[in-house]
């Protein structure tokens, strides 16, 4: 059995509205929007003047900050006098760097899996050691983005690597949160949670955030080295508990962890800091939204702020194409389709004040023959039980797959449904995600590959590499960019 012309065709549309969503938050390009250089005056955001002569650092650490930190230098770079960045190992490669950059900047590549390791250690001894110096006339740039956190490793008084990196991975298999993970490193560190701040003090400091945590908490992101910290004194406590961690986490950690305290940083520290976020998930979806408007679509964002078990979800957006598709090729029913239709949305994080805009643009849809785009995007979880190879948008869509298999396909309507991580990354697999296409379960079948089994075992990566020779995966390799992941949900008239 063969893909359509047509398929091929209605694939690539769908890639290229992920591609704009993608593109609209590459780190050179939001460094790009948000400063602006003139007559040595740095403006950021058009909400800060800055004058600037030579007197400039640069510091970054995360996934996107050598992108941003390449862009600053061709702003600004004749006022920059050192940088030092620490990013995942194997970025530097993807990127052709100039000698004059090379001359202004430590490049530090560490944090392997995502653990603090002595890579990250040794960047942030230079970080300290350079923003310690900084006097009141000086200016500090920091960047930050997702995995920042592993990134900027500088264990509090008494502890040790090991001790940090046993503690994290601990809490990461016990199911704990980004927001229990980064607050157990706030009280771990000694620059996290605000505490970098007080060592630039009192040189001004700029910190440029790409966020990759649903809601955009900038205390959160990268475990807000520049930010405040609003945690409870007791949070350290509660978390052991909660996780009943208490007798298997190294005793000097339980005794950080349990003291009472949070930084006493007073706030005239953080007068002399600015925090701008220059990127979110939202920024992704509004440019997806915008080129697929362009190219005819109706238009909707779901929400930015889809979460809960990836296979949940891809069932709900089953249910949501399910939902739509009958809405739109039939008018029966009207209460009970709103009545499904603020369950849906409440299961997607929907705003449920949204579910009449919806309804409307459904009809819209409906009675123009337009085809509808429905655009989400968040970050999802997988408990993996299994011994396979996936990520959490292959596993939703493997998800979605199985709970839209029983369906003829519809006469009326094509749906085609898209979910791809914007760092190009899912899970441990060199793909970005993957598609579900009407007629894809018969072709599983004939090829003898059982869509469940897949699912069960946590193998989404290998239900899609053999399907049709990969045709249904997203395969772009690493975007240099992390904002999350991004759904995409197509209606075409036939
Ligand atoms: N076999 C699998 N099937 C599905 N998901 C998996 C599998 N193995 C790991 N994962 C998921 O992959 C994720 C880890 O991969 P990755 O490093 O891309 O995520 P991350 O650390 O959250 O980083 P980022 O947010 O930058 O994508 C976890 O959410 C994990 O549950
Ligand atoms: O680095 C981190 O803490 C996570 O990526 C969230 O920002």
């Amino acid at each position: 059995m063969f893909i359509s012309l047509e398929t091929m065709s209605v694939l690539n549309e769908i890639r290229l509205i992920y591609k704009a969503a993608v593109d609209a938050v590459r780190p050179g390009f939001l460094v790009n929007q948000a400063i602006k250089y003139s007559d040595n005056v740095v403006h950021i955001q058009g909400e800060l003047e800055l004058a600037v002569d030579r007197n400039c650092h640069v510091i970054g650490f995360g996934k996107a900050v050598l992108g941003m930190a390449l862009q600053i230098d061709k702003i600004i770079g004749q006022h920059v006098v050192k940088g030092v960045i620490s990013i995942p190992h194997g970025v530097a490669a993807q990127y052709c760097l100039p000698d004059q950059f090379l001359n202004r900047y430590t490049i530090y590549e560490g944090a392997v899996n995502n653990i603090p390791d002595e890579g990250s250690l040794k960047a942030t001894t230079e970080v300290e050691n350079m923003v310690a110096n900084l006097k009141n006339n000086d200016l500090l740039f920091v960047l930050v983005s997702g995995g920042g956190s592993a990134l900027l490793a500088s264990p509090a008084e008494g502890l040790s690597l090991d001790e940090k990196q046993k503690t994290i991975q601990l809490l990461s298999k016990s199911g704990a949160n980004i927001q229990e993970l980064n607050s157990v490193r706030k009280k771990l560190s000694r620059i996290k949670g605000g505490k970098l701040a007080q060592l630039s003090y009192p040189a001004t400091t700029i910190a440029l955030i790409l966020s990759d945590v649903i809601g955009d908490p900038l205390d959160v992101i990268a475990s807000g080295p520049t930010v405040k910290n609003k945690d409870p004194a007791n949070i350290g406590l509660d978390i052991i508990q909660k996780y009943q961690l208490g007798n298997q986490l190294p005793a000097r950690v339980v005794e950080y962890l349990s003291s009472p305290t949070t930084s006493n940083l007073d706030d005239a520290t953080f007068s002399y800091v600015h925090n701008f976020l220059i990127g979110s998930n939202l920024s992704a979806l509004q440019a997806a939204e915008a080129y697929a408007n362009q190219t005819g679509f109706a238009t909707a964002i779901l929400s930015d702020r889809i979460n809960g078990e990836a296979k949940e979800i891809g069932l709900q957006f089953a249910r949501l194409a399910r939902l739509f598709a009958q809405m739109m090729t039939s008018s029966n029913d009207q209460h009970e389709q709103m009545e499904e239709l603020s369950v849906a949305a409440e299961n997607l994080h929907i705003d449920p004040r949204y579910c009449c805009t919806l309804e409307r643009l459904v009809r819209r849809c409906r009675n123009a023959r337009k085809n509808l785009c429905l655009i989400g995007g968040g970050e999802t979880t997988v408990s993996v039980r299994g011994g396979g190879l996936g990520g959490r948008n292959q596993e939703m869509v493997l998800s979605y797959l199985v709970e839209t298999a029983v369906e003829a396909c519809l006469d009326e309507l094509d749906v085609v449904f898209l979910s791809a991580g914007t760092d190009g990354i899912d899970g441990p697999t060199s793909a970005a995600g993957a598609f579900a296409c009407p007629g894809q379960f018969a072709q599983a079948q004939a090829q003898g590959l059982n869509p469940l089994t897949y699912l069960d075992n946590n193998d989404s990566y290998h239900f899609f590499h053999l399907l049709q020779q990969g045709k249904y995966h997203l395969i772009t390799g690493p975007s240099g960019t992390n904002v999350m992941d991004i759904h995409i949900l197509c209606f075409y008239w036939k």
